[in-house]
């Protein structure tokens, strides 16, 4: 059965934060409040457009009332819809590490809270669907991480098999989704929200995609810690 590294979208593979703030800020205007600036709204930016609306209403000391909320979702999904990669790009080295991980005969795969035809849509357009054997989203499945049910249903489309597959993401939703199927799980700390209870519960921390190598992954799933350190390693 073939090795699978499960990656998590926003945060982790694809620094989608500035397209994510842009139609944030379409809203924003439409609302009549200030734009929000990038530093303050990208902890958010893994929680999804709902969460982001929030949080600059808050930020802003302003109401949101569920009407207005539910007409600035739609508006932000249409925005972010038809801007979805204006800049939006893998973060540095994620593509070495997807070569690395390819050549040592692991498979790729993608489990992101966004929306399935929005993940497919921005892959496609950074033209990188073909490299995963599944891209598995929010509505996929009958729930989505930390459900097991959503990275279980997406290490099964993509033929692998919890024993064998690794994890890796940037925010607490994505570690406690590896944990309930014990699964190990490397956290970026370079995404959006590398919370402590992430650090904690992750099975490595790393800063950098050079540390992602075939070695560690394979140490990972076979449940050892290489010796020494990582950096040594690359
Ligand atoms: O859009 C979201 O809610 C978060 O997406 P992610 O799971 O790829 O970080
Ligand atoms: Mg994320």
């Amino acid at each position: 059965m073939t090795k699978l590294a499960v990656f998590d979208l926003d945060g982790t593979l694809i620094d989608t934060a500035p397209d994510l703030v842009a139609s944030l800020n379409i809203c924003l205007e439409a609302g009549g409040l200030p734009q929000i600036p990038i530093e303050v709204a990208r902890p958010h930016a893994g929680h999804g457009a709902k969460a982001m609306l929030a949080a600059a209403y808050a930020h802003f000391g302003a109401d949101l009332p569920v009407a207005l909320a539910e007409a600035h979702l739609d508006r932000f999904l249409r925005h972010y819809e038809a801007n979805i990669a204006e800049t939006s790009r893998p973060f540095p080295g994620v593509l070495d590490a997807m070569e690395r991980l390819e050549a040592a005969g692991w498979t790729l795969a993608v489990c992101t809270n966004k929306r399935e035809r929005l993940a497919v849509k921005l892959l496609d357009e950074l033209a990188l669907s073909a490299r995963f054997a599944a891209i598995c989203g929010q509505d996929t499945f009958s729930g989505m991480k930390p459900d097991p049910v959503h990275l279980g249903g997406t290490i099964e489309r993509s033929n692998g098999s919890p024993a064998r597959t690794l994890m890796i993401g940037d925010t607490m939703t994505d570690i406690a989704a590896a944990k309930a199927l014990d699964l190990p799980s490397i956290l970026v700390d370079f995404g959006y929200a590398p919370d402590e209870a992430a650090r904690d519960g992750a099975t490595r921390v790393i800063s950098n995609y050079r540390d992602l190598t075939p070695e560690l992954a394979g140490h990972l799933i076979a449940g050892r810690m290489p010796s020494g350190d990582i950096g040594a390693q690359t």
